[in-house]
């Protein structure tokens, strides 16, 4: 594509040194993708700055420069004059406004729906994918577990944990849009707003569903934590509202476009409200209660939690525009994500529960569902995550004690810290820390096969939190990791 620099919408240039257009073949924030024909976004980050790393991306073929301050950017020019330098405001800014354009604006050919929220990100995309999909709207998903079109995983390899780079996010629209998908469900995490990767996309529905702590070791405060958050109801076209949450009733004062309200409570006066919620065998059954009726509802999801997501989905469907009968039609067949309350039937009746909970809050209402199960023993394992606030291992460890038969303490990602640091951190929280049922296990792997060797017949084996793109993450590398693997791996040796 040629760009020519002085025509881009949306871009505000400061100083222009050098060619005023160029042929571009490539986008790229890391010099190490740069590749020919490329344009490369310096930025400032917490580790580097990026404008450490121009004279690399140029020499890997980068025909265009952009960084927010002027400093070199003529004594380069005067060494590669082929090359042009442009010098912004907000480089992320700039380069999400590039990345929409050169993609062809796809967003807008899709409909684009954004979820943000402290807990429940990933299942609510999961089920919005999964239901629109069954409405015969064709939707993609992007997210912590993946990048999945309508009929299944991408492979891509992923810029971040959750919601990608914006050079990468408006790549995977433009794909989508090519597979001949109609709508895209994204998580929308609070760093990922913060850092501008949504600038520019309009959502036709924005999802909110639940504040809670996380993310202090980035945020710092819960205010700058909760802003960001916030940020995303402002570049919607509606929304979703959890009016059960202190964050949803703030956004009900704010959001001034169509929206649909939920909430588990039948006394509220939101849009969808759910009652009567029961476990059963297979799944979960509760009334709907909606326009002045009420609909038996039957999903193949567990945990109340899990209804309140329910209720988020069924809520965009609505702002989308599809008919509450067509909606509950194919409830039934709605499919959930990988890890979140996955069950895994082992010998002797034992159950085996994956779950990523990883926030005290999470943990808490998980422990509430899974107490509502018939077992013998109940045995969980938690972990204290070295790439996260250390604040919030201590929390995790008193939500647990004296509630469950066996405690075993584990590491995701320890990045680049000593894993029994972060182990002797998780039971700064226990009153009694030498209490028989309590083990320690320093990689994910000793945590899974601890557990599996704690369990008996009839026992229930929660292993929580969990992997970040099938990896753990130790200094700076992603290492290979499938819970599933390991205790497939342990019933065959039996
Ligand atoms: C902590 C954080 O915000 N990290 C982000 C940040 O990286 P950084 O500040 O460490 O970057 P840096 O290493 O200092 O480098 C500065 C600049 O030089 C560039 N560089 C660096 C080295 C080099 O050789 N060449 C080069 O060009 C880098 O691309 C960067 O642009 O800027 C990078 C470029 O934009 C991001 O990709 C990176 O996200 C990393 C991958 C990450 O893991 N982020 C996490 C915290 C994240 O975003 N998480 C959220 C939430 C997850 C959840 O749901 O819980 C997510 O949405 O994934
Ligand atoms: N609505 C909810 N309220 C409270 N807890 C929830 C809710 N939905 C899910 N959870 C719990 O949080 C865990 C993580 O859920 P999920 O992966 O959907 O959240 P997330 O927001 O995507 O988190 P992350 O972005 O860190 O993956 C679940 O496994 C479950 O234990």
């Amino acid at each position: 594509m040629i760009l020519n620099f002085e025509q881009l919408p949306d871009i505000q240039i400061k100083q222009l040194v050098g060619p005023t257009s160029q042929r571009v073949l490539h986008l790229a924030y890391h010099s190490k993708h740069v590749k020919n024909s490329s344009l490369f976004f310096s930025m400032k980050g917490e580790n580097a700055d990026g404008y450490q790393f121009i004279e690399e991306a140029i020499q890997k073929g980068a025909v265009g420069v952009f960084g927010s301050v002027h400093r070199c950017f003529q004594q380069l020019h005067d060494k590669y004059p082929h090359c042009t330098f442009i010098v912004v405001d907000d480089v992320r800014k700039t380069m999400a406004n590039i990345s929409k354009f050169y993609f062809q604006q796809a967003d807008e050919k899709l409909k684009t729906i954004g979820v943000t929220g402290t807990n429940g990100k990933t299942t609510v995309a999961a089920y919005v994918r999964s239901l629109l999909t069954l409405l015969r709207l064709p939707t993609g998903s992007i997210g912590t577990t993946g990048i999945w079109s309508s009929h299944k995983k991408l492979t891509y390899q992923k810029s971040t944990p959750t919601t990608p780079e914006s050079i990468d996010l408006h790549q995977i629209f433009h794909d989508l849009e090519t597979f001949g998908d109609e709508a895209a469900v994204m998580e929308v995490s609070s760093i990922a707003i913060d850092q501008k990767r949504v600038e520019g996309i309009l959502f036709d529905v924005a999802i909110h569903t639940n504040f809670s702590e996380e993310h202090l070791e980035y945020h710092k405060t819960m205010e700058h934590y909760k802003n960001c958050k916030m940020k995303l109801f402002e570049q919607a076209k509606t929304a979703v509202i959890n009016v059960d949450d202190l964050m949803g009733k703030d956004l009900l004062q704010l959001f001034k476009n169509p929206m649909v309200t939920y909430s588990l409570n039948k006394n509220s006066n939101a849009t969808l409200r759910a009652d009567s919620i029961s476990v059963e065998e297979k799944g979960t059954t509760f009334e709907l209660h909606y326009n002045d009726n009420i609909y038996p509802v039957t999903v193949p999801v567990f945990g109340e939690y899990n209804i309140a997501n329910v209720l988020s989905a069924i809520g965009t469907a609505l702002l989308l525009n599809f008919h509450i009968e067509d909606i509950l039609n194919v409830l039934p067949q709605l499919a959930s994500p990988e890890g979140r309350f996955q069950v895994i039937e082992g010998p002797q009746n034992q159950k085996i529960i994956l779950d990523y909970a990883h926030t005290p809050v999470a943990l808490t209402r998980l422990l509430q569902e899974v107490k509502k199960l018939t077992y013998n023993r109940l045995i969980v394992m938690i972990a204290g995550i070295g790439i996260r606030d250390f604040n919030k291992m201590p929390k995790m460890a008193s939500i647990i004690e004296g509630q469950v038969d066996e405690v075993v303490v584990t590491v995701d990602h320890p990045g680049f810290h000593n894993p029994n640091d972060i182990i002797d951190q998780v039971f700064t929280g226990f009153a009694h820390p030498n209490a028989s049922n309590l083990h320690r296990a320093p990689t994910r792997r000793e945590g899974v096969l601890k557990s599996l060797e704690l369990g008996g017949a009839n026992d229930v084996i929660l292993l929580t939190s969990g992997c970040i793109n099938g990896s753990q993450i130790v200094k700076g590398e992603y290492i290979p990791h499938s819970d599933e693997a390991i205790i497939e791996s342990y019933y065959v040796a039996l």
